[in-house]
């Protein structure tokens, strides 16, 4: 195993050609009918998912969110056993960070553990030490959220400092700080291809989890040309890929088949702009 989780994203990106992260975002309301009576059905659901899109993904990411109850970590952990039989690396998004004791037991969610993730998305807003957990996990990623997606993502990251800066360049300047085990990332969304452009320029290093491509209709090509540091970065799609069926005339038995050529096409659409 190569030294850093960039490393070894690096790898797989160039063994797949493909810098598409797929999102693992099982909503139950959501799940075909006939997989609703399983044991665990979201672990049903992501199994078929994986089957049918792994040779096109660089990564995978489940959301946390959609797990967080009485069988969800279950289905979780059985996730990211298999997504790793496949050889693909999971990036957990749990957007976490609190006091150090806390963000200590968080902390194991990624690294060695059995079934931990290799990378993580973390929260700044609690500043270093409440990241120094997950930081200083050598061989985890640490995705720190930047400049999100949604519409709400300009309210607080968009403010102007004292010092001219706006408060995501200042977090990406700190994210760029908090870099000493070479780990360490930034999260931009697809929906603001203008503050992609500029942080490029202002952390060249730095990889970018790149969401809101598909289902937010963020920029795919403002993603890739700006994601990557070095070909190193992610494009990421949940609903877009995994729900590709829906309304289709296969919307339940098919929708492995229509996630793989969902998978298929974006990945290939985010080739043409590497
Ligand atoms: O951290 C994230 O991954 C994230 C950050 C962000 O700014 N916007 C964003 O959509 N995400 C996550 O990326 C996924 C996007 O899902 P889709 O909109 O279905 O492709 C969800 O799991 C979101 O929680």
């Amino acid at each position: 195993m190569t030294a850093t989780f960039f490393d070894r994203l690096g790898e797989r990106i160039r063994e797949r050609d493909s810098v598409l992260c797929v999102g693992l975002d099982p909503d139950p309301s959501r799940l075909p009918d006939h997989l609703r009576d399983r044991d665990l059905p979201r672990w049903a659901f992501n199994r078929r998912i994986i089957d049918a899109t792994h040779e096109h993904a660089a990564a995978y990411k489940p959301n946390a969110a959609f797990y967080e109850d009485d069988d969800g970590w279950r289905a979780l952990t059985e996730t990211i056993a298999y997504a790793h039989g496949k050889g693909v690396p999971v990036v957990l998004d749990a957007k976490r960070a609190d006091i150090g004791n806390t963000a200590r037991q968080y902390a194991g969610l990624v690294g060695d553990r059995a079934h931990a993730a290799d990378a993580i998305t973390v929260n700044p807003y609690m500043g270093r030490d409440s990241l120094e957990p997950f930081l200083s996990r050598e061989g985890a990623g640490v995705f720190v959220l930047c400049r999100t997606s949604n519409p709400g993502g300009s309210d607080l990251q968009d403010l102007e400092l004292a010092s001219g800066e706006a408060v995501y360049e200042r977090v990406a300047a700190l994210a760029d700080l908090w870099n000493g085990n070479g780990n360490v990332g930034l999260v931009v969304g697809a929906t603001a291809p203008e503050e992609l452009e500029e942080l490029r320029e202002q952390v060249p290093d730095l990889p970018f989890l790149v969401p809101g491509v598909g289902s937010q209709g963020g920029d795919a090509e403002a993603a890739v040309e700006f994601g990557l540091a070095e070909g190193v970065g992610l494009v990421n799609s949940s609903r877009g890929i995994i729900f590709a069926a829906e309304g289709g005339p296969n919307e339940d038995e098919g929708f492995e088949k229509a996630a793989g050529e969902a998978a298929k096409r974006l990945k290939k659409r985010l080739n043409r702009y590497r």
